[in-house]
C-alpha cells in the first residue's frame, strides 16, 4: 500500500527533473530532433489544460486539482487494497496531478516538451505528468473492467 505513494513520488521526481532540465538547457520554442519527423524535444509552456483549453484559469486548476488529489488519496486508502493494478493507476494519476500542480503553483504555467508527430498530425506537446495521467486513466479503466468481469464470473 505505502509503496503506491513511493511510486507517485518517483514519477513526480522524474517529472520535475525533466521539466527543470528543459527550462535550464532550452529556450522556449527551441526544438531538438530525437527521431526525425516523429519525436522532438520542444520547449513549450501552457497556461491551460489539455490542448491549451482554459488558458490562465489558475484558480480553477488549483480547485480542480485539490479535489482530484483528495479523491485519489481517499480512493487509494479505501479501494486500492482490492487490486494491485487499480492501485498503480491511482498512484500514476496522483503523480500526474501533483506534477502539473507544482508547475502551476510555482511557474504559473506548465512546462511541456514531448513533441510527437503521428503522420502529419502534431499531437499537443506534453510532459511526464500528462503521460502519467493518461496512462493512469487507461490503466484504471482496464483494472475496473477486469474487476467487474471477475465479480460477474464469481457469481
Ligand atoms: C493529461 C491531462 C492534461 C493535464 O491535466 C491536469 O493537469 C489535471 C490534473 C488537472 C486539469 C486542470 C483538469 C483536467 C482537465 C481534463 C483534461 O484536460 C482532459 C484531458 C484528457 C486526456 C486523456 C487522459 C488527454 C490528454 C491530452 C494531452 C496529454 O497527452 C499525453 C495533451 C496535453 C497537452 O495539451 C499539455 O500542454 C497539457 C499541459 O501539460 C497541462 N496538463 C494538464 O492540464
Amino acid at each position: 500500500m505505502i509503496w503506491l505513494y513511493g511510486l507517485s513520488f518517483f514519477v513526480i521526481l522524474i517529472d520535475q527533473i525533466t521539466k527543470w532540465l528543459v527550462t535550464m538547457f532550452m529556450e522556449v520554442g527551441e526544438r531538438i530532433a530525437i527521431v526525425d519527423s516523429f519525436l522532438y524535444l520542444t520547449s513549450h509552456r501552457n497556461q491551460g489544460a489539455a490542448w491549451g483549453i482554459l488558458q490562465g484559469q489558475m484558480t480553477f486548476f488549483y480547485i480542480i486539482t485539490v479535489i482530484i488529489v483528495a479523491f485519489l488519496v481517499y480512493y487509494m486508502q479505501t479501494q486500492a487494497k482490492e487490486s494491485k493494478w487499480s492501485g498503480i493507476a491511482l498512484s500514476l494519476l496522483l503523480a500526474g496531478a501533483i506534477g502539473n500542480f507544482i508547475d502551476r503553483l510555482f511557474r504559473k504555467e506548465v512546462v511541456d516538451f514531448v513533441d510527437v508527430y503521428i503522420g502529419n498530425y502534431n499531437y499537443p506537446i506534453f510532459n511526464v505528468a500528462d503521460a502519467s495521467l493518461s496512462i493512469g486513466v487507461v490503466l484504471f479503466l482496464i483494472a475496473t473492467f477486469i474487476e467487474e468481469k471477475k465479480q460477474k464470473e464469481a457469481k
